[in-house]
Formats: C-alpha cells, structure tokens, sequence
C-alpha cells in the first residue's frame, strides 16, 4: 500500500496514554465544569467512551517523599488536597497537582461505589505518570471518576447536616446540588494483601498487578489505602512487561504528615499551618475556591489574593479575617521564615480587588 494512503493505526491505550504524557496536554471529549460549593468542580465526558480507553493524565509535578513532606508543612489543606501519594518501585513519590495548570486531572472527584474509571501508573522515558483509564463505557455528559481509595473522606459518609431555619438561604441555582448530604464516617472494608495477574483484552502484552495494602502497615479507619492499582510499564518506543515489583498504594493526600513514626498514611494532627504567606493581588481561576471559606468565587475569572510561597488563595475579605494585610505583604502567625521579595514583587492593593467578594463564603 502506498505510504499516502496507509490508514494510521488506531492507538493502544496504553500508546495513548504515552503520547498524551509526553505532549502534556488533555485529550479531546472530556471538559471541566463547577458542579457545586459541595463537590467543586470535575471533569465531564462529552464524547463515549469505550471500556479500556485512555482518559486523562494526573499531570503535576513528580516528587520524592521528602519534597512532598517539605510541600505539606506550607501547603493550606485547600491545596494538598491535590497531592497523590504513591508507591513506585518501592519508592514513596508524589504528584503535586496543586499549581492550577488547567490539566484536567487534578479535578477528577471521587467516588468507590460506581466509579468508571481507575488509576494506573504507566512509565515514560523512565518516570512514572498517573493515568486514567475507563472501566466501563462512559456515554456524553457522564462526571468521570475513579476510586480516590479506603478512607474516611468526609463526602462519603451520609450524616444529614442540620441547618436552622433562619440560616437557610433561598438560592435557586444551588438547592439541589446543595441538598447533597454532608459526609462525616466512611465504612471501611478491612484490608488484605492480594496480587492478581489480570489480563484484560487491550493490555494484554502488559502484566497487571493488583495490590491491596497490608493489614500490618495500614490502619485501614484512617488510612487512604490502596485499591485495584494497576502498574503498566511502557516506554517512548515500545511497551515492557514490568514484573519485578508493584504499585502498592495511590491516593490523594488526605491531610497527611509523613514521618518514619506514622506510617506513610497517618492523618495530620496538629499540623500548623507554617507558610508565612506573602500576598498578592491576583487573577485567580473562576474555578478555584478561596482558602478560608473554601467557598465559591466568581462565575468569571476574579480578583482575589494569592501567596507567592505556597500558592493558596483567597477572597480578600476572607483572608483579612484571619491574617493582616497592609496591601502589600502579609504573614500568618506560625512561621521563621523571613519573606525576602522585593517590593517590585508585589502588585500594589487596587480598586479591583475583590471584585468577586460578592460571592464570599
Ligand atoms: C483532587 S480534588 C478534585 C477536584 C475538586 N472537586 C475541585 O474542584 O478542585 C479533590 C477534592 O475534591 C472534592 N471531592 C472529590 N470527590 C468528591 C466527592 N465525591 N464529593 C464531594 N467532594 C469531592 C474534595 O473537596 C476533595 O478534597
């Protein structure tokens, strides 16, 4: 057949994945949409999907289990939310997806009923990336989602919150995602160590290994333990088998100190928050929730403030609540690290600012 009009191959999934890894970019048919003050935002299909298919990369920066400790002591819990911890050749690693890089991933929501989707690392050129598969099909319009793991998240349990009367506010738009019951307790499976070798029709040239988490490592009412991990390895050219060890555990940071003592998926307990925050006035993504409130910010893109250390953001008033702020810098109470910016750093306070305060908390 001539070169011209040789059919190009139909990608692998895996191929896929690769070639999304290494252009950085979000495939087509998938966009991300606010869903409510609840959830926040996710990621929505706009095309089908097939059982198997590639859809979404966990893009961030890849780190070692120390950087990821160093990130955590400055990070606001707004923005460690989208670490995700895992286990790689025996090695605790890290993506940080907390810089909102617009990738999709970082917004794919939880949920360990009826996900339709599953985490699985694949190797690139030597690096481990976090990529998305479908589990099943996925029609137009459906939220993508994976298993974020066993843990106690607080979305998952199903205690109803109490609102007094004179506190409910009438909000059209927002009641019926906001009827979404608050969740405090999560029924946790204990966990057991189990390794499958899967075969599945479109990586049958790749070994597939399952690992749930040891009972002896983990206590499974706290821990983000692991779940159904898949680890297929792949380079640029050619895919491997790779069965010499396996994925043991991934997971979102749910609030986590990381030190030899606790074990790697302890929950935090008095963790201060540390960064001495050096505000800004910013543009800050329609999308992004404020800091303190973890609340809406403005259907459109907003002004708000914004740490130049540990990228945390608020509306101003919100942020002037807890911290002082003399429109130029600011520190929070627990810190000895010493701001050294310039004052060219900074963007002076305008009257712009806050211009979405209308929608605080
Ligand atoms: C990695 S982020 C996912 C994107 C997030 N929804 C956002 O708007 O940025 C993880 C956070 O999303 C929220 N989340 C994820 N799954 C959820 C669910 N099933 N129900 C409610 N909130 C969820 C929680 O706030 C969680 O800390």
């Amino acid at each position: 057949m001539a070169e011209g009009v040789r059919r190009r191959r139909k990608l692998k999934p895996v191929e896929e994945a690769i070639q999304f890894s290494l252009e950085q970019k979000d495939k087509n048919g998938l966009e991300g949409r606010f869903i409510s003050h609840l959830k926040g935002r996710g990621v929505f299909s706009c095309t089908d999907f097939e059982k198997g298919d590639f859809l979404l990369e966990y893009r961030g920066d890849l780190i070692s289990k120390e950087e990821c400790e160093r990130r955590q002591r400055i990070y606001h819990d707004a923005l460690k939310v989208f670490m995700f911890e895992f286990r790689y050749n025996g090695k605790l690693l890290c993506v940080d997806a907390a810089r909102d890089d617009g990738s999709l991933g970082r917004l794919v929501n939880d949920d360990h009923i009826n996900p339709n989707s599953r985490m699985k690392t694949i190797r690139v050129d030597g690096k481990p990336h976090l990529c998305l598969f479908a589990t099943r099909s996925i029609c137009p319009g459906e939220e993508i989602t994976y298993d974020y793991g066993d843990s106690e998240w607080p979305w998952r349990c199903t205690t109803l919150s109490v609102v007094e009367p004179s506190t409910l506010e009438v909000n059209t738009l927002s009641q019926s995602e906001d009827t979404d019951v608050e969740k405090t307790l999560s029924v946790v499976e204990p966990s057991t160590l189990e390794v499958n070798t899967l075969s599945e029709s479109e990586d049958t040239d790749v070994e597939k290994l399952k690992v749930v988490s040891d009972q002896s490592v983990l206590d499974s009412s706290i821990c983000a333990a692991s779940e159904g991990l898949e680890k297929v390895t792949l380079n640029k050219d050619q895919l491997l088998l790779d069965d010499q060890d396996c994925v043991e555990k991934m997971s979102p940071v749910k609030e986590h100190v990381l030190n030899e003592e606790q074990s790697f998926c302890a929950p935090v307990e008095g963790v201060k928050e540390v960064c001495r925050h050096v505000v800004v006035t910013s543009a800050i993504s329609s999308m992004d929730k404020c800091a303190e409130c973890v609340g809406p910010v403005a259907a459109l893109k907003w002004i708000g403030l914004r740490c130049k250390l540990c990228s945390s953001f608020w509306h101003k008033s919100c942020y002037l609540k807890r911290h002082e702020w003399d429109g130029r810098r600011s520190s929070c109470e627990v810190s000895s690290e010493e701001d050294e910016l310039s004052d060219e750093d900074y963007i002076p306070q305008s009257e712009s600012d806050h211009q979405s305060d209308s929608s605080d908390g």
